[in-house]
């Protein structure tokens, strides 16, 4: 029981750390909390059950209370070194702020965010919340680019929508492009582009050049660059409330281009059925009960459902749902709930499978994905891998070996060597088959320690 209450806690901290409005009071006042150590708790459980590693847990202690009154949106600010993310957040905040819509953050403290070492990937990133006349947001911003390259792999700076923040100065700069196809690959819909800097540029025809240069770059990344709003100004001059024409009206234009270009994601609720399978129990009368966290959507009492994965591909039928001891009619995302499933047995069922509704995943026996793999200082390898490396995959409540090659087409392959600290594509071929998707994430571990953190980013064969 006890096990189970913890598996419990580690993967509600693990998948929902950052994304549920539970946990979104928690984060605003990540700050407060990591100034004063005694509000961390370690996620420890993390680690061992494969989870996202990071690190700290957030005591209530805002002191902005969450409102729930508004739907919310976690977005951030992307893009090449220097070009002006952080003065841009700051600038957010205190435009809203005079709009009674946020507490002014100013540079300083966004930049000196959380920053601590530890065992485990550092989730090193400073996040604010806002609220405009329809959402209530909240704002990553990373203190650097290796942050979010991680954070952004690892799902701790889970973004629904992003703010792609350039500067006319420079125009697109090689992490400009890395940190597009790193949203596309993460699932990042839609982006909302800031030419910043423009008090620095008297020559308007610059700036046509930068828009024009943009737009190809957003389609050339599968993003839709005709129609994506570009808006042009200077965070600075709106931090420092100079000039408004170039400054906190462009502010207000680019929070009213986030509110209506960028989509609300379906809520949890909304998504077909999906419960990975923890544990597996024969009650004696009645039949085999599965647990484990409904992940997404809702099932009822009666339901039609599928057990996927691990060589398995059976329907059943719901017959009972249960949680604390109690029968219901129900169970949704985020319950930690007893599925009694007819006519399964013992052997039938076991953890690692997961219980979906009819068809709306496949087992996959082999992927592609964007794996960020740890440095020592983060848990990780000491030295680099090579092809046919032959990790733990951690997917879900899945344990699986897999086989690390490169895409087809790679140069040298055979040769190449990954090593800690790197970004790179990967195709995993597993030895047995797990429901997965785009947009899954997943650990990779060896030998007890979490070696590398990844999100799928294409199907190559499903069972
Ligand atoms: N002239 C001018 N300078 C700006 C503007 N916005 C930001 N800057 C300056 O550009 C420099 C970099 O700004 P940051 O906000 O730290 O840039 P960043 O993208 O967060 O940088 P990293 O986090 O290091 O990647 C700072 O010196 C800012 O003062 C602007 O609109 N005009
Ligand atoms: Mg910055």
């Amino acid at each position: 029981m006890l096990r189970n209450q913890l598996t419990a806690s580690a993967r509600i901290a693990s998948r929902r750390l950052y994304s549920t409005r539970a946990t979104q009071s928690l984060f605003v006042c990540a700050r407060t909390a990591v100034r004063n150590p005694a509000y961390s708790t370690q996620w420890s459980l993390l680690q061992k059950y494969g989870g996202v590693v990071a690190r700290r847990g957030y005591a209530d202690v805002a002191s902005t209370k969450f409102s729930r009154a508004k739907p919310h949106m976690n977005i951030g600010t992307i893009g090449h070194v220097d070009h002006g993310k952080t003065t841009l957040t700051a600038a957010i905040t205190k435009v809203l702020a005079e709009a009674g819509g946020a507490q002014f953050t100013d540079y300083g403290d966004i930049d000196k965010a959380p920053e601590e070492r530890a065992r485990g990937i550092t989730i090193n990133s400073a996040h604010v919340e806002y609220e405009t006349a329809n959402r209530h947001y909240g704002h990553i911003d990373c203190p650097g680019h290796a942050d979010y390259i991680k954070n952004m792999i690892t799902g701790a700076a889970q973004m629904d929508g992003a703010i792609i923040v350039v500067s006319a100065t420079d125009g697109q700069m090689p992490q400009t492009r890395e940190h597009l196809l790193l949203a596309r690959q993460v699932g990042i819909k839609k982006l909302v582009v800031f030419v910043n800097k423009v008090d620095m540029i008297a020559d308007p025809e610059m700036l046509e050049l930068v828009d024009m240069e943009m737009r190809d770059l957003l389609s050339s990344y599968n993003f839709d660059g005709e129609n994506t709003p570009i808006i042009m100004g200077s965070a600075l001059a709106a931090l420092e409330g100079k000039t408004p024409e170039i400054g906190a009206d462009k502010i207000k234009e680019l929070i009213a281009a986030c509110d209506s270009w960028l989509e609300m994601p379906p809520r949890d609720l909304d998504k077909p059925f999906l419960m990975p399978v923890e544990d597996v129990f024969s009650i004696s009368g009645r039949g085999t009960v599965a647990t484990g966290r409904v992940e997404r959507g809702v099932c009822n009492k009666g339901d039609e459902v599928e057990i996927v994965g691990l060589g398995s591909k059976l329907k059943t039928t719901l017959t009972g749902i249960e949680m604390f001891h109690k029968e219901l009619d129900r169970g949704e995302a985020g319950d930690n709930m007893g599925a009694l499933l007819r006519g399964i047995k013992r052997e039938q069922i076991r953890r690692g499978q997961v219980i979906i509704a009819p068809g709306s995943m496949k087992a996959v026996k082999k992927f592609q994905a964007q794996v960020y793999v740890l440095t020592k200082d983060e848990g990780g390898r000491y030295t680099p891998f090579m092809e046919n490396y032959r990790p733990q995959l951690f997917l879900r409540t899945a344990d699986i070996t897999v086989a690390v090659s490169f895409p087809e087409g790679t140069p040298d392959a055979s040769e190449k060597m990954i090593m800690p600290g790197d970004n790179v594509e990967l195709v995993l071929s597993l030895v047995h088959d797990v429901a997965a998707d785009v947009g899954t994430r997943f650990t990779l571990r060896e030998g007890g320690k979490t070696i590398g953190t990844g999100i799928v980013t294409k199907v190559l064969e499903t069972v």
